[in-house]
């Protein structure tokens, strides 16, 4: 280290931090030089080593900088490509190509009748099995999906909200037939069920049953599988229908904090289930905006854990998040200057300290990625990795001017959202008030469900109030207007649009797919023992009723395999469904 410090600052905090982690063995070791071969330290800071509070050092609160004092010299981000097309056979075969090329984790995208809790053979499903991802109808097709790949080695994310819990079910009995110690897993589930009311629309009942299966699976996975995270709770969505970075930011914090209030209100120990909590963002095109965007979050969630939920553990402080490139920002006129889009969004997901990034194929505004494309989006992340030298320097924008003046913009930005969702909820606290909403979570916890969650009151009456998405309609209306009017510009669309024709080769999913999945799928169920998939719905059924935790009657039904949804439908029964108020 090149200065002389001062050992009461924030440097030299940082500087035994990042010693002790070097003698723990946790820097990687590599070149870490300039492409001219100049050395360059592992993080900057003031000359005279002390930074503003909210600033700090890397891996010092509130971790502006990010969570590691070594960035990403200790570990590089998780390279997680979502992918999912056809049959689990199919999507198997991609998910081989994808590790063996280099990818660090799995990430399963689900077909739209999987994602909507029903059966490839379900009326409904017609002409969309194996369309926008894998279909998946009982733990036999996740045994295949997983075939050969040992799920205890590998973490795996499952996009899937409506019905995560028994999509998670099917998960864990394919990883008891892998033979894997079930305490060992490791993966995400995105289960946020707010931002489905909020933007994305895939729920199945209305948002009560669905926060007590999500209570149920954060009891038992804090329980029994540690490292698991129950939650991603996604921002993704709510920008791409169209939201600002400030509400994408906003509204997820304020989900999250909804779900650490619905811990609480079950009364689970914080420090035990807030590190389950992950987070999932947008990368769009505005570079730094979104850089900033990144560092905010992790500043506020920090702040308001300690201050307002009262967590003690560092792990229960840091927001970890995954990172997907835009997929809006993607257009099908030019579609080879989407490379070009996506390495940009990238950059700043990375630059933002992103724990784990899915990088857009080029041709995804128009199809599923073909075998090339998921390669380029693939080795898009491995030259920024490999090449670009931004592994060297933790947080290396740390400092900028404008980056630190847009980080507290946006920050503050975010707070006011927060204000509007506590005034909406009753409450006449303000978001700055952490101690006053500190002392009402206290008051609350211990009443559990009856208690006074401030957080949780303002998303469920903004959803029922339709607030959100008028929220984001409006902003979407704003920007489609300015891309119209020409202030905002996208090449290949309003600007630059004369061009050589180029075709692309696109992935088709063939429709017999769905016919081949309905003949599997009654196959299995005349091999089943009919008994016991109806005995163990009837109990989960009982559970549904009652008060109990579904997750053990419903991982019966998996066993004896009952389908998605069979499972689904004996639990509309007991719920019914949701539909949204109409609003005009
Ligand atoms: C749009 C689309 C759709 O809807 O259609 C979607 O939604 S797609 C949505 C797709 N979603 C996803 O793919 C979600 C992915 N999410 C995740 O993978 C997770 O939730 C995540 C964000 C927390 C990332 O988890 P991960 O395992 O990849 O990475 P982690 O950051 O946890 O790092 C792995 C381990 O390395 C440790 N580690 C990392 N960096 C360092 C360092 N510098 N020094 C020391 N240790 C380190 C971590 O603490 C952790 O250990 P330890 O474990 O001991 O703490």
């Amino acid at each position: 280290m090149s200065t002389q410090p001062d050992p009461t600052t924030g440097r030299s905090r940082w500087e035994q931090r990042f010693a002790a982690a070097q003698s723990k063995g946790q820097v990687r070791d590599a070149d870490f030089t300039t492409l001219s071969g100049m050395e360059v330290e592992p993080a900057y800071g003031p000359t005279n080593g002390e930074a503003p509070e909210r600033i700090g050092w890397p891996g010092e609160f509130p971790y502006t900088r990010g969570l590691y004092p070594t960035g990403y010299r200790g570990r590089t981000w998780t390279i997680r490509q979502f992918a999912g097309f056809g049959n689990a056979v199919q999507t198997n075969q991609r998910y081989k190509m994808i590790l063996e090329r280099g990818g660090g984790g799995l990430s399963v995208a689900f077909d739209m009748p999987t994602l909507m809790g029903r059966d490839s053979d379900d009326a409904l499903s017609l002409g969309e099995v194996g369309h926008c991802g894998v279909a998946i109808d009982s733990a036999a097709d996740m045994d295949l999906l997983f075939s050969d790949i040992p799920l205890q080695d590998v973490t795996t994310s499952m996009t899937i909200s409506g019905p995560a819990v028994p999509a998670f079910c099917m998960y864990l009995v394919a990883a008891e037939r892998q033979g894997a110690d079930i305490s060992k897993l490791n993966g995400t589930l995105q289960t946020d069920i707010f931002k489905e009311y909020i933007a994305q629309k895939e729920w199945l009942f209305a948002p009560e049953p669905h926060l007590r299966l999500i209570g149920d699976l954060m009891e038992f996975t804090t329980a029994n599988i540690p490292a698991y995270k129950p939650l991603s709770v996604s921002g993704y969505h709510i920008r791409e229908a169209g939201s600002t970075a400030a509400q994408e930011l906003a509204f997820t914090l304020a989900d999250g904090f909804g779900y650490v209030e619905l811990g609480l209100s079950r009364g689970l120990d914080v420090d035990a289930f807030a590190p389950g909590l992950s987070f999932f963002f947008d990368s769009h095109l505005d570079f730094f905006e979104e850089i900033a965007k990144f560092r905010a979050a992790r500043r506020i969630w920090a702040r308001w854990m300690r201050d307002v939920y009262g967590a003690k553990s560092e792990k229960s402080m840091w927001l970890r998040f995954h990172t997907q490139t835009a997929g809006v920002s993607l257009t099908a006129q030019q579609p080879m200057n989407n490379v070009v889009r996506t390495a940009v969004e990238a950059l700043a997901a990375v630059l933002g300290g992103t724990n784990s990034l899915h990088t857009n194929a080029l041709d995804e505004t128009l199809a599923l990625p073909t075998d090339q494309s998921a390669e380029v989006a693939l080795r898009t992340q491995q030259v920024l990795m490999e090449e670009t030298g931004v592994v060297n320097v933790a947080d290396p924008l740390g400092g900028s001017w404008y980056v630190e003046a847009l980080t507290d913009k946006i920050e503050a930005e975010a707070e006011k959202i927060f204000d509007k969702i506590l005034q909406l909820g009753g409450s006449d606290l303000s978001s700055a008030d952490h101690a006053g909403l500190a002392a009402k979570v206290r008051s609350s916890v211990g009443q559990g469900g009856d208690g006074d969650w401030p957080i949780t009151a303002g998303i469920l009456r903004g959803i029922e109030d339709g607030w959100f998405m008028s929220e984001i309609a409006e902003a979407a209306f704003q920007y489609q207007t300015a891309l119209e009017k020409g202030d905002k510009k996208v090449v290949g669309v309003n600007v630059h649009t004369h061009s050589l024709a180029n075709e692309l080769e696109i992935l088709r999913v063939s429709h017999e797919v769905e016919r081949d999945q309905v003949r599997e799928l009654g196959a299995r169920r005349k091999a089943r023992s009919q008994a016991d998939v109806d005995a163990a719905l009837r109990t989960m059924t009982e559970v549904a009723r009652g008060e109990g935790n579904l997750i053990p009657p419903m991982l019966e039904a998996v066993r004896a395999e009952a389908t998605l949804g069979e499972i689904c439908d004996a639990l509309r029964d007991v719920w019914g469904v949701y539909r949204e108020p109409a609003r005009f």
